[in-house]
């Protein structure tokens, strides 16, 4: 985004005349022992020395995000208003929110980098972020990851190397979602997340809670290499290469907080006008193609009515199943689509069908029983499906980066449409429609 252009920017209009719903393992050491020590801040304040080893406006209809028209966020390049001063910013910031989040919670933009491509970084990326990034252990084979034309990625190194149960382990960790560098391999059993004030708040208040025996463990800090991670149970820890699916829940995948910003302070996006176009070049309005840029909320109400969450209050963000990922299901809208997908996923085992929906009915129990979650306004979170070829499956809460506390005394159901001020993220109902989903695919 050229900066004269950035510069230009004089107003930011809010309009909602916008119906958005329409109803409807690199290379290198497969055999590598690598040993580095962390400083470990854990709850106990135990020091431990970790060695590893292997390696807007809103007229709903009752339900939230069908009929809606959702706040947008339109950049004029021309008019006379006022500058907008950092002041204004906060004010109107500080307006709408107790507590502010730590950046990094809020969006990758500003997140450091220090571990991209870093020589430590033994579980890598095989691209950037923000497009459902598959991570790996390193081996001797690359991974097939760029064939942009063939959605399914095939790992193809797995099943070639003579490996020993931990080495299995780990190659078979993936990252379905989210961004570049998040995480690094914990010691035994735990991952390690890129540090977020918001996230460990949320990990400590979920210990005391109902829900906790439905998040993965939280360890507390580590320091590594000078910063600061969560580390946290690896849920595929326990699994024979399983199969993963990244389910995020909600009507909603931005905060009112960012529509705010983006209001009073519009910041346009290249890359995320890049990332529509790839997928829809149809999709920019004539002043976003001139801008080569748009704003996030824009972009993320633009997947959010692209794919399910509008319509069915969750989406499908990437799956693994057996050597191979697939991160690609932006345009995966209607029930039928999810139905096909779940279907391939479990590959038509019934049982498997039928533990996730026990195990998501005993979620929806939890969340309704669970003080945690009246509390909280639950954004960009997921579920996690594991399976394996032994026919165990669980499901898991995860990702609380963007899940944020409401004002003493005020609560929230899940349920209803929301409207900007009201912080509903329509979590339940969207369960629901997951719900439905798979009872559908086990009646098939
Ligand atoms: N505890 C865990 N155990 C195993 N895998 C995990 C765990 N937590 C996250 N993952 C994997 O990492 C992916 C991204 O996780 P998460 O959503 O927490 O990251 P993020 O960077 O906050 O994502 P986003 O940008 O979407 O908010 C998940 O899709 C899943 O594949
Ligand atoms: O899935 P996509 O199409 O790749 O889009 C990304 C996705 O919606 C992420 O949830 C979001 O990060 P947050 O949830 O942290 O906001 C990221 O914003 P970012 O580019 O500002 O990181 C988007 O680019």
């Amino acid at each position: 985004m050229p900066k004269q252009r950035r510069r230009s920017l004089r107003e930011a209009v809010f309009s909602c005349s916008s119906p958005v719903c329409d109803g409807s393992g690199r290379g290198g050491g497969g055999g590598r022992t690598r040993n580095f020590s962390s400083t470990e801040i854990c709850d106990d304040q135990t020091q431990m020395a970790e060695q590893y080893s292997g390696q807007a406006g809103f007229l709903c209809d009752g339900k939230p995000g069908r009929g809606c028209l959702v706040p947008q966020v339109t950049i004029t390049s021309d008019g006379d208003s006022r500058e907008i001063t950092e002041e204004d910013l906060e004010e109107e910031v500080n307006g709408r929110l107790r507590r502010k989040l730590s950046n990094s919670s809020i969006s990758s933009n500003g997140s450091s980098t220090a571990f991209d491509e870093s020589e430590d970084d033994i579980l890598s990326d095989n691209e950037t972020k923000s497009k459902g990034i598959v991570t790996l252990e390193h081996l001797g084979d690359s991974v097939d990851s760029g064939e942009q034309s063939n959605a399914w990625w095939k790992l193809k190194t797995i099943v070639h190397c003579p490996l020993v149960a931990t080495q299995r382990r780990r190659l078979s960790w993936v990252q379905l979602a989210g961004h570049k560098g998040s995480f690094k391999a914990g010691d035994e059993g735990s991952i390690l997340k890129k540090f977020s004030e918001n996230e460990k708040l949320c990990f400590e208040r979920l210990r005391e809670d109902t829900l906790h025996s439905f998040v993965p463990s939280y360890y507390g800090m580590v320091e590594r290499d000078g910063e600061l991670f969560l580390k946290m149970k690896d849920l595929l820890a326990n699994f024979d290469l399983p199969n993963v699916m990244d389910c995020k829940m909600g009507v909603r995948t931005y905060l009112e907080e960012e529509l705010v910003r983006a209001r009073v302070k519009p910041k346009l996006r290249e890359d995320l006008y890049n990332k529509m176009m790839e997928v829809d070049s149809e999709a920019p309005t004539a002043e976003e193609k001139k801008q080569q840029a748009v704003t996030k909320p824009r972009y993320m109400q633009w997947r959010e009515s692209l794919s399910s969450t509008n319509t069915l209050g969750f989406r499908i963000e990437g799956i693994k199943r057996g050597e191979t990922c697939n991160t690609d299901f932006k345009k995966t809208q209607s029930k039928e689509d999810v139905i096909q997908v779940f279907k391939d996923f479990v590959e038509g085992k019934k049982n498997i069908i039928n533990s996730y929906i026990t195990r998501l009915e005993d979620i929806k129990q939890a969340l309704k029983a669970s003080e945690f979650f009246k509390k909280h306004e639950v954004i960009g979170s997921s579920l996690l499906f594991i399976h394996d070829h032994k026919e165990r499956a669980e499901v898991w809460l995860i990702d609380f980066g963007k899940t944020t506390p409401l004002p003493e005394g005020e609560k929230l159901d899940h349920y209803r449409p929301w409207e900007e001020g009201n912080r509903e993220d329509g979590y339940l109902w969207g369960l629901d429609n997951l719900q439905q989903t798979l009872s559908l695919l086990a009646g098939e």
